[in-house]
């Protein structure tokens, strides 16, 4: 087995050795709670699913981690928001850890409606307080972190005790930015980032914790380090995330783990992002589109394929006409899969009867983009076996479609009993509308107005749903 993947740290392609043999243990940066999620994290979180897919699929015993920061500043800012219309009347109060849970929930509906599956283990910021006690103490003693001298109740790392600080990113500690967490008179640098913010006034009791340097809640940075460490150990695999977060993020991980004298992640992987008209999709920016408008104009197997079907690493700019490509193309895959079904070929969902070549380029740094093109060539090769009735031709071709389908992740979300688009049903209903549509093009033609609005009216009280466009009707039944 040769998988290989691109690290970002040395920005090489490297053969991945399991730490422990026969193991794979993956952390990849979850949520912040503080709002509902955009497609951008989606992706991310399809990413990672889709690597913990292949890699299972490879025979290695997969562990995955994905936080959930539950406890952070815009957390507390949005429930503030909150509490301060709660004087006007408008909304009730909601304290920052019902918010976080409520958008928590909304995050795990989002990960469950596209397939993606639960981690491992998926721990919250808040539940693993004692832990980062430990290891900010660690770096303390080992001379890389320190309170702050304001008397804020801050402790800092020392970027300037540890010579390796810059190397995720490569980066000279005089280039980089300054840490803007805190205020910079407490600190021996100005990058200097915060392990622990000592509470301030204003803060809400419950949104703080007790410590041996005061009472305060956990930095960002640490809050991953901490748990990377307690479900993977010392030294793990692969450390994911968008690749918005190489800095400071993940290199402040890496800094604190390191100094701790843990070896950490062997690889680095990070996801390209989601833009909008070339700029990053992002809360603050506001140019997002949610997993839920997306799946109010397409089935979630279509949803899936346009979030998954680029390469992990490129830029996905969001433009809402690839979502009908998507759902075209996904559809065949499907439609060749109810058609053998139709035929009575039996499909085993657990094959591993997948192409050699297949399995070449995902192996590969999961090069998803050839994957699909060779499940294409293949749906092709079944539909022509299919349509000349050789079944012993098609048999395998169509476990292998199945097979692929699966490890993507695809096959879940398809409906092969035929009932949803693509299928039989769907197939007998979209005769007699295209045949209703034909009518009222012809009535409209003829300057017959009242037809025309007749076969409108027929349809929309079965439920159809019809958009006009520049390419003809397209039909859908409301949900
Ligand atoms: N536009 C995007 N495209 C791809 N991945 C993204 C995008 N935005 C966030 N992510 C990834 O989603 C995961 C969870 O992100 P997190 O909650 O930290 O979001 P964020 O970066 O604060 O988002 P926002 O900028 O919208 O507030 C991280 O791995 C992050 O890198
Ligand atoms: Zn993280």
């Amino acid at each position: 087995m040769t998988l290989r993947f691109y690290d970002t740290a040395s920005a090489t392609i490297k053969d991945f050795v399991p730490v422990h043999p026969g193991e794979a243990r993956l952390y990849y940066c979850g949520a912040t709670v503080q709002g509902a999620p955009h497609i951008g994290h989606v992706r991310s979180a399809l990413v990672f699913d889709v690597l913990a897919r292949w890699l299972r699929f490879r025979g290695l015993e997969v562990t995955t981690v994905r936080n959930v920061t539950d406890i952070d500043d815009k957390i507390l800012v949005n429930s503030r928001a909150s509490y301060e219309q709660d004087y006007s009347g408008d909304h009730a109060r909601e304290p920052w850890w019902a918010l976080a849970y409520r958008f928590e929930g909304v995050f795990g509906q989002a990960y469950a409606a596209l397939g993606i599956d639960r981690p491992t283990y998926e721990p919250r910021a808040t539940g693993h307080v004692p832990e980062m006690h430990a290891l900010i103490q660690e770096l303390i003693d080992a001379g890389h972190a320190y309170p702050a001298t304001d008397g804020s109740g801050d402790v800092y790392f020392d970027v300037r005790s540890w010579p390796r600080y810059g190397e995720l990113t490569r980066q000279r500690v005089e280039d980089m930015q300054d840490a803007p967490d805190a205020d910079p008179r407490g600190k021996r640098d100005p990058r200097d980032f915060a392990l622990w913010k000592g509470r301030k006034e204003d803060e809400p009791l419950s949104a703080s914790w007790d410590s041996p340097w005061g009472r305060g809640r956990p930095g960002w940075h640490l809050e991953c380090s901490a748990m990377a460490g307690k479900y993977l150990g010392a030294h793990f695999d692969i450390h994911g995330g968008g690749l918005d977060l190489r800095f400071p993020h993940h290199e402040n991980e890496l800094a604190q783990s390191t100094a701790a004298g843990r070896e950490f992640a062997n690889f680095w992987l990070h996801n390209g992002l989601v833009t909008y008209e070339g700029e990053k999709m992002s809360k603050s920016i506001g140019n997002t589109v949610s997993p839920q408008d997306m799946l109010r104009e397409a089935r979630p197997l279509a949803v899936r394929y346009y979030l998954g079907q680029a390469h992990y690493r490129s830029v996905l700019d969001y433009r809402p006409t690839s979502l009908q490509e998507a759902t075209a193309a996904v559809e065949r895959v499907e439609a060749v899969l109810v058609a053998a079904r139709a035929a009575g070929l039996g499909l085993d969902r657990d094959t591993q009867d997948v192409p050699a070549e297949f399995v070449a380029v995902m192996d590969d740094d999961l090069n998803v983009p050839r994957a699909l093109a060779v499940l294409h060539e293949t749906v092709r090769a079944a539909n022509s076996a299919l349509a000349t009735g050789d079944h012993d031709a098609a048999r395998p071709l169509v476990a292998a479609v199945a097979g692929m389908s699966d490890v993507l992740g695809l096959l879940q979300l398809m409906d092969l009993e035929g009932a949803g688009a693509g299928g039989a049903e769907h197939r007998a209903l979209d005769v007699l509308v295209q045949d209703l549509l034909a009518q009222r093009a012809a009535a409209r033609t003829a300057r017959d107005w009242a037809s025309a609005d007749r076969i409108r009216d027929q349809l929309a009280a079965a439920g159809v749903v019809v958009k006009d466009g520049a390419q003809g009707s397209a039909w859908s039944v409301e949900s």
